[in-house]
């Protein structure tokens, strides 16, 4: 796609209800209507909120029960990262874990092993090629899952709470690099320096929208639900 910023998430009347134990209906995320399209958008709320559901929504891990959802231009990829790396990470050395991410897109692999030396290179993690993923760091192995998902050039990077199992260095570093990306992002988080760095902030209470708009406004009023203002 030559045009990223062109990205645009459409949700009409989208909610999404689960079965509950007791035989009843569960509403995670109230119908919603939206149109995004911002370069960075950050999604905030307290624990159990909606937040990760949105996302896995866009993502299309999950389907709306009502509404109906699309990701224009037609055919974008959305590239998923989740707050757990190991949740994403399939192979066993860091090298072949990026060179599997480029199956689709490189046939030969040795054309795979020079492009994931470069992506690890970009990445600041040129020196761990060939090391496991088991002896990694968390931060680095954030980075690692975070190069597999850039390695499938993703048009629309969706990042579920991706700095929390990461310490301060590393959740400034791995910012850094979320920050940098091509690609438009959307991410859910807790962290609220980084909600502070997107175009525009979303704020969720119990499967609502409550807030919508520029971070200082938005990110106030999650303080003041969440009674911290
Ligand atoms: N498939 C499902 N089945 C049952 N309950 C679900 C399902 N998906 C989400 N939920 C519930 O919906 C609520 C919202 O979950 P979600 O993961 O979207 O919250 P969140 O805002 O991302 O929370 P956190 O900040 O804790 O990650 C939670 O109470 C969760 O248990």
């Amino acid at each position: 796609m030559d045009n990223l910023s062109s990205v645009t998430t459409t949700l009409d009347a989208v909610a999404f209800e689960v079965d509950t134990a007791e035989g009843a209906r569960r509403r995670i995320l109230h119908p919603l209507t939206l149109t995004l399209r911002e370069h960075r958008i950050a999604v905030i709320g307290a624990n159990g909120s909606g937040k990760s559901t949105l996302l896995r929504l866009i993502a299309g891990l999950v389907t709306p029960t009502e509404g109906s959802l699309q990701l224009r231009p037609a055919g974008v990829r959305p590239g998923f990262i989740f707050a757990n790396p190991q949740a994403q990470l399939i192979m066993p050395v860091v090298g072949e874990d990026i060179a599997f991410s480029l199956r689709r897109s490189i046939s030969s692999p040795k054309g795979r092993r020079e492009r994931s030396r470069e992506i690890l290179d970009t990445m600041g993690l040129g020196d761990r090629e060939n090391s496991s993923i088991y002896d990694l760091s968390s931060g680095e192995r954030q980075k690692v899952a975070l190069a597999g998902v850039l390695a499938a050039e993703p048009e629309l990077v969706l990042a579920d709470e991706p700095t929390t199992l990461l310490d301060l260095r590393s959740t400034v570093e791995f910012t850094e690099l979320l920050m940098g990306l091509e690609a438009p992002m959307i991410v859910a988080t807790h962290d609220l320096q980084l909600a502070a760095r997107a175009d525009r902030v979303l704020v969720f209470e119990a499967g609502r929208l409550i807030a919508d708009g520029a971070p200082g406004p938005a990110i106030a009023r999650y303080r003041e639900v969440a009674g911290a203002a």
